[in-house]
């Protein structure tokens, strides 16, 4: 096991994997940036260093200071987080490189394949995982498009191979719009990911949103940790995320499951990581009833770090999903089978975010904390950095804390989570709180017949 593992992160991501750290006696590590200087994660760590001031690109992004502050304080491992470097494949070679330091997290090269749709498409359909039925090769030219609508009708979907995340893809309605959207994709994928090749799928209308949980060492054990329901997006921005999910059936389940396991063997992927899914419900099914075994559900992509929502799958298995990471990159074995995995209860993770979800969501442009009371008591998990009269820092991104409750089913958890968002007192800033109250009280949600879409349409026509 590791001495001493430098954290390239912050906020409360950062103060997690220090927490997993601590449990394992590996002291800790962390960066800030000027703006950070009195945050919590640098609070918590036993050394910090600062990389640089307050723009990402100049502290957190910036390679070379984070590998010289893991140096200068002789930590022999870098564990990324997610978002700044998790999932750059090339900052994550550099660290593979940089003798005596160890990367805590999937080989660049597995980042490389599965962070190329394309390839990554090409992998799993090997592997026998259903794929959106398209195109594992890129198309450049109208004609092809047409060729494919054709062949699997309309609506179409074209990619950036380099996209992902909520970025990177067109949908096209019609033979009229080919041109077009095929021109636009192919102009946003080199503007965005400095790569203007595009891939065709079949564009699902109504997909749920189903990712599974992996974790897989370096001794060839992988095993699935079960699934996570993210259909409640806004702008492809999660806001609530649970498991397991109301809409799959056990026989659904263990399919999904088997097929992200085969997929991320395939792909010689180790560490923690996800494989997203879109589940499609069974032509002539309703809605409001779980996904029939008729249903079907196809590949959408692997995250190749370790998520957000990774703690509502921690609640519901009992595993520490960041220790594991930390146990896997020392080079120990996975000590469980696939079949001691259990699943027990039902667990939903808030993000606190500090915007406005009166102005459309904004994100606050400052202030202090001047009261912070997070929740308790029994089923009720608080991961952030904060503390009373800590000042927001505007720099990054707006989410300040997670708030996971479990439950020993979906509707004690949703009854236990108004009791602890009533008990949540945040004075200071503004919050979503209001908002997660609300959409708890809500008919689709409480039902969970949500998809993709629910939140973008309600909330654009509610305006
Ligand atoms: N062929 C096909 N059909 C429907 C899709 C619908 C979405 C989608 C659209 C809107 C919100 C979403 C939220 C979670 C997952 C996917 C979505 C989608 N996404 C959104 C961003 C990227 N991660 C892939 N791809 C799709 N692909
Ligand atoms: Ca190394």
């Amino acid at each position: 096991m590791f001495r001493k593992v430098l954290v390239a992160n912050r906020g409360e991501i950062a103060v997690r994997v220090m927490r997993a750290c601590e449990e394992l006696n590996v002291s800790t590590v962390a960066i800030y940036s000027e703006a950070d200087k009195d945050s919590g994660h640098v609070r918590y760590a036993d050394e910090a260093y600062n990389v640089g001031p307050a723009r990402a690109a100049d502290s957190y992004l910036d390679h070379e200071a984070v590998i010289d502050a893991a140096r200068k304080a002789d930590a022999d491992a870098i564990h990324p987080g997610y978002g700044f470097l998790a999932e750059n494949a090339e900052f994550a070679s550099k660290v593979e490189d940089a003798e005596g330091i160890t990367w805590i997290g999937p080989s660049s090269d597995a980042m490389e394949s599965l962070g190329e749709k394309t390839k990554a498409r090409t992998i799993m359909d090997e592997a026998d995982v259903p794929i959106v039925p398209g195109t594992t090769d890129p198309v450049t030219d109208p004609e092809e498009v047409e060729a494919f609508g054709e062949k699997h009708g309309y609506p179409i979907a074209i990619k950036a191979e380099g996209g992902g995340g909520g970025r990177g893809m067109k949908v096209v309605w019609d033979e009229s719009e080919v041109e077009d959207q095929l021109e636009s994709a192919q102009r946003e994928g080199e503007a965005y990911f400095d790569n203007d090749s595009v891939y065709l799928e079949r564009y699902l209308e109504n997909p749920r949103h189903i990712e599974v949980q992996i974790v897989a060492d370096s001794h060839g054990n992988v095993r699935h940790l079960g699934e996570r329901d993210c259909s409640l997006q806004r702008r492809h921005q999660k806001v609530i995320e649970e498991g397991p999910s109301a809409a799959l059936t056990d026989e659904l389940r263990e399919q999904i499951g088997e097929a992200a396991r085969r997929g991320v063997a395939a792909a010689e992927y180790t560490n923690a990581g996800t494989v997203e899914f879109l589940v499609e419900e069974a032509p002539g099914r309703g809605p409001d009833e779980p996904l029939g075994p008729d249903a079907n559900f196809y590949f959408l992509e692997v995250n190749t770090r370790i998520q957000v929502e990774h703690t509502v799958t921690e609640e519901i298995t009992g595993i520490d999903i960041v220790k594991r990471q930390l146990r896997i990159a020392a080079g120990e074995e996975i000590d469980f089978d696939q079949e001691e995995v259990e699943f027990d209860g039902h667990a939903i993770e808030f993000r606190i975010n500090a915007e406005n979800a009166a102005e459309d969501f904004a994100p606050a442009t400052g202030g202090t904390l001047e009261t912070y009371d997070p929740p308790g008591g029994i089923g009720v998990r608080m991961d952030d950095a904060l503390r009373q009269g800590d000042e927001l820092v505007t720099d990054y991104d707006s989410m300040i804390a997670k708030l996971i409750v479990w439950g020993e089913d979906r509707e004690e958890c949703i009854e236990r989570s108004l009791r602890a968002l009533r008990e949540y007192d945040i004075e200071g800033i503004p919050t979503i709180i209001p908002f997660h109250r609300l959409m708890l009280t809500d008919e689709e949600f409480v039902q969970s017949t949500h998809t993709t879409k629910y939140l973008d349409e309600e909330l654009d026509e509610s305006r």
